[in-house]
């Protein structure tokens, strides 16, 4: 395994934040996350909560943006905000477009040129980074829990989903909950998978509840009412209806007046956080 850089560490809230970079086998290349430690991370393993970005976004989005430090500091949680796709691929087509290529990474593995080479977002979410992130730090890999926005609210979604037992607690913010069914997913996926449907619904977390995938436990998603990508992307009723046919609890939680930024995200993810820690930390 390819060592682990630091590109800068710092104190917050009593424990460390720190950016580190690593060359990835599944990206094949250089990779960028971030983690905090809280401060009992001195004392021995902490439990780990994975924040998965949305379109657009890099490792540092999160952590800058959502103010999540003070809390998992409180609460003696370890988060790892991995980046959302590979970056500098040199491959044409990966830049100039927000919704598609880098930055846009889905959380899957791509089995089509050119993209199949660089863009494998869930081999290395599920296998590679974990590996490397508890080589590396004082990580309880035995709890683990997962959260994202958006894009990466279904990268949690799915990657929960499909890897039972994984992960012991699971949330999203204004997730793309059928992506094989909205304008974002039916513009990458074909570039990313191909035409055949049937590798699109693995990664679409409303065709995997209605398939028979479940997650052992209450799901937790916070949607915003005034999100500007709520009826055209994010459709949140299409998994609470899957969900309800599949007897798979969910807290659905539509909240009026928060759009899609990360103020929202700012505003519940305490409540994100606490939920995930009752669970870990139990
Ligand atoms: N550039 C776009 C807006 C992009 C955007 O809103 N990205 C969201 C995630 S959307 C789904 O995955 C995000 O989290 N952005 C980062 C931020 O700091 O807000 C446009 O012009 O509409």
């Amino acid at each position: 395994m390819a060592a682990v850089e630091t590109i800068s560490e710092q104190q917050c809230f009593g424990g460390v934040q720190g950016f580190y970079s690593h060359v990835s086998e599944a990206c094949g290349g250089p990779m960028r996350f971030a983690v905090y430690l809280p401060p009992k991370a001195t004392q021995g393993p902490v439990p780990v909560l994975w924040f998965l970005a949305g379109l657009t976004c890099t490792a540092e989005t999160f952590t800058i943006k959502a103010g999540a430090q003070r809390v998992a500091a409180e609460l003696g949680l370890a988060l790892v905000m991995p980046d959302t796709s590979p970056r500098d691929t040199g491959i044409e087509g990966a830049t100039g477009d927000w919704e598609f290529g880098e930055g846009a990474g889905f959380y899957l593995d791509a089995t089509e040129a050119p993209w199949r080479e660089r863009f494998r977002m869930y081999s290395y979410v599920v296998d590679e980074l974990p590996r490397v992130v508890a080589g590396r730090f004082p990580l309880d890999m035995g709890r683990q829990g997962i959260f994202g926005h958006s894009m990466g609210g279904h990268g949690a979604l799915t990657l929960a989903l499909r890897n039972p037992g994984r992960y012991r607690s699971l949330s999203a913010f204004a997730p793309i909950v059928a992506p094989a069914s909205v304008p974002w997913g039916e513009k990458a996926f074909p570039r990313y998978l191909g035409d055949d449907r049937k590798a699109w619904a693995r990664y679409d977390a409303t065709a995997l509840v209605a398939d028979g995938a479940r997650f052992a436990g209450t799901i937790l998603i916070d949607q915003g009412e005034a999100d500007g990508f709520l009826v055209n992307q994010l459709q949140p009723q299409r998994f609470e209806a899957a969900c309800e046919d599949a007897g798979q609890p969910l807290a659905l939680r539509m909240r009026p007046g928060y759009d899609h930024s990360y103020y929202f995200i700012q505003t519940f993810v305490e409540e994100h956080l606490r939920h995930h820690a009752e669970i870990l930390c139990a």
